[in-house]
């Protein structure tokens, strides 16, 4: 990593805070687990992790957190939403879902596109920004959701990063949002998203 100084936190209500934990050592980077709204007040950026994404809602409600965390999405600082996190980060979720997300993320978002955990497999992601430094990438898909459509407006403007070979959009940026469908922090092959995503906070300082 540069010289700059960067404080990620990583909500810790469910799913898998730790292995993005271990992940950000690896570069390096600092990070904290976020359970109550003031740790927010001490991160550069944000990543909501894999899980499941009705028990993360249940537990921000509970906790109080949703409204800190919506305003923390709309600071403009980067957050980054893998799997249930990108799902906590969409506007809406296909079918009649009873899940409260975050939202921010202009999308409507299908949640276990790809069936159960016995469908849990290693996919090749094709890769549309050369700010990623790839053209494709193979990417952990866990009971994984698939961004249905996105929702265009004059106010949005979302760059589709990562496509499946049968044309799912699996990963998107909307501004200082980063989402990915797959989990790039249990993958030690590729580290393009980190890097990006380290691009973008750097960008924000
Ligand atoms: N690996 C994951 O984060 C799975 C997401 C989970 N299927 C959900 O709907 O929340």
């Amino acid at each position: 990593m540069s010289a700059i100084q960067i404080k990620v936190g990583i909500l810790g209500l469910q799913g898998n805070f730790l292995e993005h934990m271990n992940a950000l050592s690896k570069f390096n980077v600092d990070s904290i687990k976020i359970i109550r709204k003031e740790d927010l007040q001490l991160i550069d950026a944000l990543i909501i992790p894999g899980g499941e994404s009705t028990t993360i809602s249940t537990i921000a409600l509970s906790m109080d957190l949703m409204d800190s965390i919506r305003a923390f999405i709309s600071s403009k600082k980067p957050v980054w939403g893998t799997c249930a996190g990108l799902i906590m980060l969409s506007e809406f979720i296909d079918g009649n879902s009873e899940i409260k997300t975050f939202g921010g993320l202009s999308v409507i978002v299908q949640r276990n596109y790809f069936g159960s955990q016995l469908n849990s497999a290693i996919r090749t992601v094709n890769i549309h920004d050369k700010d990623l430094g790839k053209d494709q990438i193979k990417a952990i898909f866990i009971r994984a959701p698939v961004i249905k459509s996105i929702l265009n407006s004059p106010l949005t403007s979302i760059k589709i990063l990562g496509t499946l070979e049968s044309g799912e959009i699996v990963a998107v940026r909307q501004g200082n949002i980063l989402a990915t469908c797959f989990h790039p922090e249990l993958s030690d092959d590729d580290t393009v998203f980190h890097e990006y995503f380290f691009n973008m906070i750097k960008e924000s300082k």
